[in-house]
């Protein structure tokens, strides 16, 4: 007889009060082995927050978060403070921190590309070969959860693509679930399996169906780069005050923006616009005005 396990990690109405207002609110979600989900939202939405929710650093005020028992997790934050004068090698780098294998540590540098990098100094990596070094030295962490803190900064497009996909790749042989923030609130990874679109609370989430498919996105960056990435659009028409507070189309305030409350009757948009994989996580009466903006193409 089989018995299912636990989600990695679920977090259930979760959220986090600080200095007098909710930096996020309501967060319901769960992270099975082998699945990538993505965190979307506009610059202060809590993205960050919601990661570190589920990583464990910060502890939800109101909600739940609950973490698999023995759960490893290997974390690549959006910004390393580093000496970057220092000089250390990108073999060291691997190791620096936990306990790493060399043995590890050379087939995660293998597996993500940079192998051949090794003994160059850290501080001289691009941007692109500095990301894959972070995502070797995750990887060679075995971890059973992954959180990807906008893994694509400082790369360019075509650098992008290939991060994405080598992140499919890791999910699709070490069957990690994958939580990854995404700093483009327009591309998410086509292999994603689900897209949760926050600003301060859940705004929608649902499966990417859609993949960049407009012509002049083709031509710009060929059809594989359609097959690897994801654009989304869609309105929201609430807007979250200073105070935490939540104004409606109809002029109406309320205090949040939570399941039941019977509010979401949009009629304007709230600072971005993006569309997303339609499956509304938080509520039963949410009609926010989501579409898709095209959909999946496969190269
Ligand atoms: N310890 C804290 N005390 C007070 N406010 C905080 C704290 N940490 C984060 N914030 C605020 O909470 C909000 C959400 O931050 P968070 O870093 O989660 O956003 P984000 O969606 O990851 O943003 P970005 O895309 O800019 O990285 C921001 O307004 C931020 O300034």
């Amino acid at each position: 007889m089989s018995h299912a396990r636990p989600p990695l990690v679920t977090l259930d109405n979760a959220g986090v009060h600080r200095a007098g207002r909710w930096l996020v609110r309501g967060v319901t979600l769960a992270i099975e082995p082998g699945e990538i989900v993505t965190l979307i939202g506009p610059n202060g939405s809590g993205k960050s927050t919601t990661a570190k929710m589920a990583l464990g650093i910060l502890k939800p005020d109101e909600g739940t978060v609950v973490r698999r028992a023995d759960l490893k997790v290997s974390y690549v934050p959006q910004l390393l403070a580093v000496d970057w004068t220092m000089p250390l090698k990108v073999r060291r780098f691997m190791r620096l921190t936990g306990h790493v294998d060399p043995a590890e540590a050379e087939s995660a540098m293998q597996s993500t590309g940079v192998a051949h990098l090794a003994d160059a100094e850290v501080r001289t990596l691009s941007g692109g070969e500095f990301q894959r070094v972070m995502l070797a030295r995750a990887v060679a962490r075995k971890p059973d959860l992954l959180v990807l803190d906008e893994p694509v900064q400082g790369v360019d497009f075509t650098g992008e693509i290939a991060l994405y996909d080598l992140i499919k790749r890791i999910r699709d042989t070490m069957r990690c679930g994958i939580l990854l923030i995404s700093h483009d609130l327009h591309v998410v990874m086509a292999a994603t399996d689900r897209v949760i679109c926050l600003n301060g609370h859940v705004c929608c989430s649902g499966t990417p169906t859609a993949v960049a498919s407009s012509a002049e996105y083709k031509a710009l960056f060929g059809g594989r780069a359609a097959a690897t990435l994801a654009v989304y659009e869609h309105h929201h028409d609430h807007t979250h005050l200073p105070d935490g507070r939540v104004r409606h189309g109809d002029g109406s305030i309320t205090e949040n923006c939570h399941p039941g409350d019977g509010h979401h009757n949009h009629d304007h948009a709230h600072g971005h616009d993006h569309a997303h994989g339609h499956d509304h996580a938080h509520d039963q009466d949410h009609d926010d005005q989501g579409y898709l903006a095209g959909s999946r193409t496969d190269a």
